[in-house]
């Protein structure tokens, strides 16, 4: 392949571009996907009771101060969901959406231990992901697989009792994760429970360094062994750490909306996503909880670009490739992306693909 001449791509044509391209999305919780008007929908099909009247006054509860108030509001919302019917229609929406932002592959956390403590069934859970799952990959073409998340405010027990009831759904996921509330709870407590899931053959990936110290991000990488780190933007307070994540290439699963929305950075000029590519780091973006945060993965990127003027087309294909990359997808598949991927930028410098 010719090398892609970024310099004959002008600013002009990234939106487009950023649209078109094949891209994956690897930090998404579906519980998070999950839009006022269809929680609406399955309050009333469940005869469940939300705390605010309707579909406005809850979309003007969604001024966060920081992640905890957030995740009040989050788990709230996840209490509609009862049957598999109401995960799979979640999750089939999420995956509409997804494609119409170019997505090829996108990596769906969800937490079991929020729906199991409500007394819903891992299995419901499950079957009703697994049915959004093979429509998409039907009727969408999409590539798609999920990563169960435990909840670092629980305990360590309560993740590997999760773990274990996980077990007989081996094969339908590809990973664990570690979310929730993480001021108060480093990544330690959970060194076990990731031990015993890296020997079950899963990846292993987790939240650290969002509002955490980066203290967390290498506790993350030194007791827990994951793969990649969601979120990670607090690296940049330790230099060594930075050398480290670029030296061994650690995907940061960047989300610069929640950032936003949770009072990370003040505003979206302020996020450093620039010094993150300019340090040479595998980042890329992604939407966390688009439903609550404004915005899918399309959205962030316009944003993005929007509001940061040193990004311009080569850091969009480092951000699109990093997000082929860095999924768990297979070499082969990979490869087929990345190659169309390429043929994009080509397209768009005036160059040919052969
Ligand atoms: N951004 C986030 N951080 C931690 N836990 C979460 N659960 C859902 N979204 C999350
Ligand atoms: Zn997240």
């Amino acid at each position: 392949m010719a090398a892609i001449d970024f310099s004959a791509i002008p600013r002009s044509a990234l939106p487009a571009l950023l649209q078109a391209a094949p891209k994956a999305e690897l930090h998404l919780h579906i519980e998070g996907s999950l839009e006022p008007e269809l929680m609406f929908e399955l309050a009333q099909r469940n005869h469940i009771q939300l705390s605010y009247p309707d579909v406005a006054s809850l979309r003007q509860a969604y001024a966060f101060s920081n992640l905890q108030s957030f995740l009040d509001i989050y788990y709230a919302g996840a209490s509609v969901l009862i049957t598999a019917a109401d995960f799979e229609a979640m999750c089939w929406a999420y995956c509409q959406r997804a494609a119409a932002d170019g997505i090829v592959r996108a990596e769906l956390f969800f937490d079991p231990q929020t729906h199991t403590e409500r007394g819903i069934a891992l299995a419901t859970v499950l079957e009703g992901l697994l049915a959004g799952i093979k429509r998409a990959e039907r009727e969408l073409g999409l590539s798609l697989d999920l990563i169960p998340c435990f909840l670092r405010h629980l305990s360590e027990a309560e993740a590997l009792q999760t773990l274990q009831a996980l077990e007989p759904f081996r094969e339908q996921i590809i990973g664990v994760g570690l979310d929730s509330s993480e001021r108060g709870h480093p990544p330690l407590k959970f060194a076990r429970a990731f031990a015993a899931a890296r020997a079950m053959g899963l990846h292993v990936v987790a939240h650290a360094g969002e509002e955490g110290p980066a203290a967390y991000i290498w506790s993350a990488l030194e007791d827990l062994g994951v793969e990649r780190i969601d979120h990670g933007v607090r690296c940049l307070e330790d230099p060594d750490l930075v050398a480290h994540l670029r030296q061994q290439r650690i995907p940061l699963t960047v989300c610069p909306l929640s950032n936003v929305k949770l009072r990370v950075f003040d505003k979206l000029q302020e996020h450093c996503l620039p010094r993150l590519l300019d340090e040479g780091l595998m980042v890329m973006l992604n939407s966390d909880d688009p439903a609550y945060f404004g915005g899918y993965l399309g959205e962030n990127l316009r944003q993005c670009f929007d509001a940061l003027p040193q990004l311009g087309a080569e850091q969009a294909y480092r951000l699109l490739r990093n997000s082929l990359e860095a999924s768990f997808a297979t070499d082969a598949d990979k490869h087929t992306w990345i190659a169309r991927l390429d043929a994009c930028f080509l397209a768009a410098a005036g160059q040919s693909s052969r």
